[in-house]
């Protein structure tokens, strides 16, 4: 059987007549990765504030290691930490400052503090940087330091909200590094993000909500799936045989890249759609296939859902 550690059962809320969670259901299992995604507005912030015990549901009931959020807030908070633009660092002090001013107003013993201080300021690599005041820290630092003391009391789960928001590259991949790192020593991840690339690489499991209600939920792989095979993409250096080809093929179109994405199918159905090309004088620049992303989860389900929304307006 499943250890959920997060539990959340049909949790509506709403701000005056705006419905903001229509029945919300999920569950999160201990020690994974979970990525809630949707677009502005989805209700992901509102979900994560009512989790972290911040701001009450209207109905429903949302359990963390089994304790309700709402009737048992204070056991709910000893479990948790919350990191994102909840937390704050403070500029003027050093990094170690900050995590010990933190473990202080955690209530943890001064030794303890001292032990947790030096062990996460080595497992988020700020040693070296641990006597210079945070102001002269990078993006990528500073998010580390959020995170470092977000796990001082030892959580055993963390809520990120977007935590690589920001941040290049480079630093996005060491993040991902470290967040991985956590859920193999055990901690449950809860992590919304504007990636898709960003939940394909961490989640074990995805919830995609959609005006407070989910619309999707399973692993990346189990969601590409849904969509179908390998896509062929067409690319196309003449503007107009593009829009042509845009209206001849039924398919994902980029105007930007100039491309269009379709279901591979058959050798023989491809060879077909370039025979029609061809007869309508119409030639790619370049055909490629690929393996169905989260990006294209994301284009079928909000394609679905403007076709649901003409049948009923
Ligand atoms: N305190 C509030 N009073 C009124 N409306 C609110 C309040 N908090 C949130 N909302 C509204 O609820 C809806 C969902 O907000 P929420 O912040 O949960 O969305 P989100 O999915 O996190 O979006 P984003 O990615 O933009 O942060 C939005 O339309 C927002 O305007």
């Amino acid at each position: 059987m499943k250890d959920s550690i997060i539990s959340v059962q049909n949790l509506k809320k709403s701000y005056g007549k705006h419905t903001v969670l229509d029945g919300l259901n999920f569950e999160v299992e201990r020690g994974s990765i979970f990525a809630l995604l949707g677009e502005n507005g989805a209700g992901k912030t509102t979900t994560v504030r009512i989790l972290a015990t911040l701001i009450q549901a209207d109905s429903g009931i949302a359990t963390i290691a089994g304790y309700d959020t709402h009737r048992e807030s204070e056991s709910v908070k000893q479990k948790i930490s919350l990191t994102g633009q909840y937390a704050s660092v403070d500029e003027l002090l050093t990094g170690e400052e900050n995590l010990v001013m933190m473990g202080r107003l955690n209530h943890l013993s001064s030794n303890t503090v001292k032990k947790r201080t030096a062990e996460l300021l080595d497992q988020f690599e700020l040693t070296n940087a641990a006597k210079k005041r945070v102001k002269t820290y990078s993006g990528g630092m500073r998010r580390r330091l959020d995170i470092a003391i977000s796990l001082l009391a030892s959580p055993q789960v963390i809520f990120l909200d977007e935590p690589t928001t920001g941040l290049d590259p480079r630093s996005r991949r060491n993040m991902w590094n470290l967040i991985q790192q956590l859920a193999k020593n055990g901690v449950t991840i809860f992590l919304t993000t504007q990636y898709l690339e960003e939940a394909d690489q961490l989640a074990d499991k995805i919830a995609v909500i959609d005006s407070g209600k989910m619309v999707e939920e399973g692993t990346a792989e189990e969601l590409k799936r849904m969509i179908g095979d390998e896509k062929v993409e067409l690319t196309f250096d003449n503007a107009k045989e593009f829009q042509q080809a845009s209206e001849l093929l039924q398919g994902q179109v980029s105007e930007v890249e100039q491309r269009i994405s379709i279901p591979a199918g058959s050798p023989e159905s491809l060879r077909k759609l370039l025979n029609t090309l061809h007869e309508h004088g119409i030639e790619p620049s370049s055909v490629n296939f690929r393996k169905p992303t989260l990006d294209d989860v994301f284009m079928d389900i909000t394609s679905r859902k403007r076709k649901e929304q003409s049948v009923h307006a």
